[in-house]
């Protein structure tokens, strides 16, 4: 029979359980943060239970941790959230990449880096945007935190299998267009339910010519699309990206043999399909509150259909009709699973060479790891920002959830390179727009969106 790469991913993790009904998968990578690991690992100490296999685990700290000085944590929950994983990490034996290791980061970025992320795993987090991991054709998906605890004590999970999706693009991106703006045009078109009950495996001549960054943005959102995760089938790059990395070193050769087995078999059936030509696409700004609620650089605002656009609408303080260029920005963000990696960082810095922040914009960049952080430092890339007028951060989720001190203030607008625009994400009252790097970082510039593809960027930048 023909398969698709999910159900040979599938396959390969049952431990028991009959098709249709729940079935025990094991779990190959389980990686945790500070958030939503507290009340599990408390719940194995009530249950007197140990870590089933720590060697599985990984830990990082990320979504409260402060970007000015992480060092610095006058929030006491946050210090409290971060102590307490540091104090169960020690306790079961779990290793952590602690703000003051050079692993650090956030979860999604440094799973990859590490090596962690390998395709044919199934990991889990307590983190809906674990989608991300998918681009490495591992089965990859977020999970509550009484699920974390069980996966904790027992390195499985029950799941019924979902539904399967393929999601084909073609055409070459145009210039100025992104992976970002690719999966906010698939939300905006097919909608915020479009992958509901769905692994989506996206493929075609697009994604096999993109970066494994670009990959990953995509599948960081296939979860916003509704989908129970993202998947791409691992591919030359794929091997490339992992050689040499710290958990791949050891075994690289023995693992290649297996990953290359992961694909989807010609004429294996999805239960639904999309094509889509990418070589139209044009940028995109999310204008409301979910990252379905978006329009391209060079269309107006739609008209009101129901009353979520409505409520939409006076949220974030706009009008039907009205161009995305005049919408004010007052704060950008570049940062967050979504957009926080070494490209997204050098795509931005070669905008912002030479230019300078509007006066009445407050403009951050924060990287998404350490590893990220330090390799964009030693391409000069923060000169660039921090001359340009930009704040240069530490590694950490940030402006990305209002979780820590890097927030938007209620009613200002905020170009974001992060994956989600409900209401208070970035802060209570906060006004926030789904953009790719440069889109945020001409917003940087020009104090309100404009259409990159018409202005001139620096062809040849030479970092300093
Ligand atoms: C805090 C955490 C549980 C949450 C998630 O699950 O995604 C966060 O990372 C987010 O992006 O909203
Ligand atoms: S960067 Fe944002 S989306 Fe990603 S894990 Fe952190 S809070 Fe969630």
């Amino acid at each position: 029979m023909k398969k698709t790469l999910f159900d040979k991913l599938w396959e390969q993790h049952i431990v028991t359980g009959d098709e249709g009904k729940p079935q025990l998968l094991y779990i190959d990578l389980h990686l945790v943060h500070e958030v939503t690991s507290p009340q599990a690992f408390e719940g194995l100490r009530l249950s007197n239970r140990k870590v089933r296999r720590p060697d599985l685990t990984f830990a990082t700290m990320d979504h409260n941790v402060p970007t000015e000085n992480q060092l610095v944590i006058t929030d006491m929950i946050a210090k409290q959230q971060m102590d307490t994983l540091r104090n169960n990490c020690q306790e079961f034996n779990i290793p952590l990449a602690d703000i003051t290791d050079e692993e650090q980061g956030i979860v999604h970025v440094i799973g990859p880096e590490l090596g962690l992320t390998q395709p044919g795993k199934t990991i889990v987090c307590g983190d809906s945007h674990t989608s991300t991991h998918g681009a490495f054709g591992a089965l990859a998906f977020g999970i509550g935190t009484s699920e974390v605890e069980h996966v904790l004590a027992t390195q499985t999970l029950w799941q019924v299998k979902p539904k399967s999706m393929g999601v084909c693009l073609e055409g070459n991106l145009p210039k100025g267009v992104y992976a970002k703006d690719i999966i906010l045009h698939l939300l905006a078109t097919y909608g915020v339910s479009m992958g509901t009950g769905h692994v989506i495996e996206f493929y075609g001549e697009t994604i096999s010519n993109m970066s494994m960054e670009e990959r990953m943005t995509i599948c960081n959102m296939a979860i916003e699309g509704g989908a129970k995760a993202g998947l791409v089938a691992p591919d030359q790059k794929t091997f490339e990206y992992l050689k040499d990395r710290r958990y791949t070193v050891n075994s690289y050769n023995e693992r290649l043999v297996e990953w290359k087995k992961l694909y989807t078999d010609k004429g294996a059936n999805f239960d639904k399909e999309i094509f889509v030509d990418v070589s139209t696409l044009a940028p995109y700004v999310t204008w409301g509150t979910n990252p379905g609620m978006g329009v391209r650089i060079d269309e107006a605002l739609p008209t009101i259909k129901d009353e979520n656009d409505e409520r939409a609408y006076e949220y974030m303080g706009l009008q039907p009709e009205i161009t995305p260029k005049e919408i004010p920005v007052q704060h950008v963000f570049i940062g967050s699973c979504t957009n926080s990696r070494l490209s997204d960082l050098e795509e931005a810095a070669a905008y912002i060479k030479g230019k300078k922040v509007n006066s009445n914009v407050r403009a951050l960049v924060v990287p998404g790891s350490k590893q990220v952080r330090n390799a964009a430092m030693k391409q000069g890339l923060h000169t660039i920002f921090i001359e340009a007028g930009f704040e240069w951060r530490e590694a950490g989720c940030s402006m990305c959830l209002a979780m820590n001190p890097d927030q938007v203030p209620a009613g200002e607008h905020c170009a974001s390179t992060s994956n989600r625009n409900f209401e208070g994400r970035q802060g209570k009252g906060a006004r926030t727009h789904l953009v790719s790097p440069v889109m945020a970082a001409a917003a940087a510039v020009h104090g309100h969106f404009i259409d990159i593809r018409k202005e001139q960027t620096n062809e040849t930048v030479t970092y300093a």
